[in-house]
């Protein structure tokens, strides 16, 4: 059985104070059935990270440098993310992506390394609406699954989570409906499937994002192959985000 998993990407938002804040509000939330995720942003991490010690809320970063030290102005290393107690990183969202110009192997590289250094990952991928329209899905996440595994040993898969998230229903108010959510997930697992088997592809956690809310959570969990969230909006307060945690209670 694959346990579902609810994470909150805080994205670019909240001072230390609003982030401690925030998560004192979360950690006695997390206490279900699910495990769960908080990802402040870098500047927040140490002290969120003395808040969630010891609890089951997991902390989170949002991403990482592909290199281990050295002259990288700007970027924070695989070290300095598991020194201020990081458990989970999330690479190739499609902000990092659209944004910044991560391709699939530059993403690779920080998915080796942050695996090769007992860090979690969680793998996001989706299309863009201009993809969806022109009938690209399968071929986009294809691409960006394949592309950001590569390399990646069997053994390693139990460390990996992915993130399902259509680009055209981030911070938009548009949720893919249940149905078409969870065939891309029915897809994704064919993916895994022919690269690593069945068994793997059985176990992978696949987690949808993408204007989740209270009020739709519920139905996005009970499809079949749609493992958890990865919340944007309304991770940033806990009004919203606890119903979101407690979706199943
Ligand atoms: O990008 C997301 C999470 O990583 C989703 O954001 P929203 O929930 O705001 O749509």
């Amino acid at each position: 059985m694959r346990k579902t998993f609810i994470a909150g990407n805080w994205k670019m938002h909240k001072t230390v104070s609003e982030a401690v804040a925030l998560a004192k509000e979360l950690v006695p939330a997390a206490d279900g059935n699910s495990r769960y995720l908080i990802a402040p942003p870098f500047t927040a991490l140490s002290a969120v990270g003395e808040v969630v010690k010891g609890t089951p809320l997991l902390l989170g970063a949002q991403n990482m440098s592909n290199a281990e030290s050295g002259a990288h102005t700007g970027e924070v290393s695989v070290h300095m993310l598991k020194d201020v107690g990081v458990q989970v990183v999330i690479l190739g969202h499609s902000e990092r992506r659209l944004i910044y110009g991560e391709k699939d192997a530059f993403i690779n590289e920080k998915v080796k390394l942050a695996l090769d250094n007992d860090l979690e990952v969680i793998l996001c991928v989706g299309e863009t609406l201009e993809q969806r329209e022109a009938g690209e899905v399968e071929q986009v996440v294809r691409t960006q699954v394949e592309g950001g595994l590569k390399g990646i040993p069997e053994g390693f898969l139990d460390k990996v989570t992915i993130a399902y998230e259509p680009v055209w229903a981030i911070g938009t108010g548009k949720t893919a409906t249940p149905e078409d959510a969870d065939a891309v997930h029915a897809f994704i697992r064919k993916v895994i499937k022919e690269m690593y088997g069945d068994k793997a592809a059985e176990a992978m956690v696949i987690q949808y994002g993408g204007s989740v809310k209270p009020g739709n959570v519920k139905e996005l969990m009970a499809m079949k192959n749609i493992d958890g969230a990865l919340v944007g909006g309304a991770a940033l307060k806990a009004e919203t985000f606890v119903p979101i945690m407690k979706y199943d209670s």
